[in-house]
């Protein structure tokens, strides 16, 4: 394993040891949660606990199967505790996600959880947000008039393009990425509230104030910060 996958396993695990059993789980999507579902589905095995996990998108669906986790929807169930990656994280615990184009049900689904919990590696901790670009889902027709709109906001959009596939990513709702980056992120959670007034978007990727904790991996440890340490 090369070091980053170390540090994305440690807090995997770490964070399937805090599911209790009878739980329902939001199960995010990305490269650190494939670990945390992985472990998630030894333990239902192993302990023979009764879980349900909600996918936050068709991969964590499809790697929740494979791991042995049943699953439900948002519809039947109200969620325990959602565990999900980021993309960046800032030390009042703000976010940006949705590099995996999963942004719009990771939010529903996180922010419905009594409990939110981030797993990150080191690498994902930053001063400011806005190194990474904001992805905006966009409906497909809104593409120029979101577009104009982002740049007269400051931004830099650019449409998310596929890999071996021709033309823009389709996310599994159907609709296009804009990647949007933004000189600072002075105020997270303004700019998350201005940027999903637009009409045409359907979610961004800014979670300002809805984690509850994070899980960091480092080289040395693991870090954990709850959020109520840090007011
Ligand atoms: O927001 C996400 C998907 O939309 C992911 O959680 C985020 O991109 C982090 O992914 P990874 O763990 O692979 O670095």
């Amino acid at each position: 394993m090369v070091n980053m996958d170390i540090l994305k396993d440690n807090v995997g695990k770490k964070a399937a040891d805090l599911i209790k059993d009878g739980q329902i789980v939001g199960l995010g999507t990305g490269s650190t949660t494939h670990y945390f579902i992985r472990y998630l589905g030894e333990r239902i095995k192993n302990e023979e606990l009764n879980i349900l996990g909600i996918p936050t998108s068709y991969q964590s669906l499809i790697k929740a199967r494979e791991a042995g986790i049943n699953t439900t929807t948002l519809d039947e169930y109200d969620i325990d505790i959602a565990v999900d990656g980021a993309d960046e994280v800032n030390p009042t615990l703000d976010l940006i996600k949705g590099g995996g184009a999963a942004h719009t049900l990771e939010k529903l689904v996180d922010s419905s959880a009594k409990k939110f919990v981030v797993i990150v590696d080191e690498s994902k901790v930053v001063e400011e947000l806005g190194k990474f670009p904001v992805p905006l889902e966009i409906i497909p027709e809104a593409l120029r008039v979101v577009k104009d709109t982002l740049v007269d906001l400051g931004g830099k959009p650019e449409l998310r393009m596929g890999i071996q596939k021709d033309g823009p990513v389709i996310t599994d709702n159907g609709n296009f990425i804009l990647d949007t980056k933004f000189d600072k992120i002075r105020n997270p959670h303004k700019l998350e509230k201005e940027l999903n007034i637009i009409p045409g978007v359907l979610e961004n990727g800014i979670f300002a104030g809805l984690a509850d904790k994070v899980i960091i991996g480092k080289m040395s440890a693991i870090e954990e910060i709850d959020r109520e340490d840090i007011l």
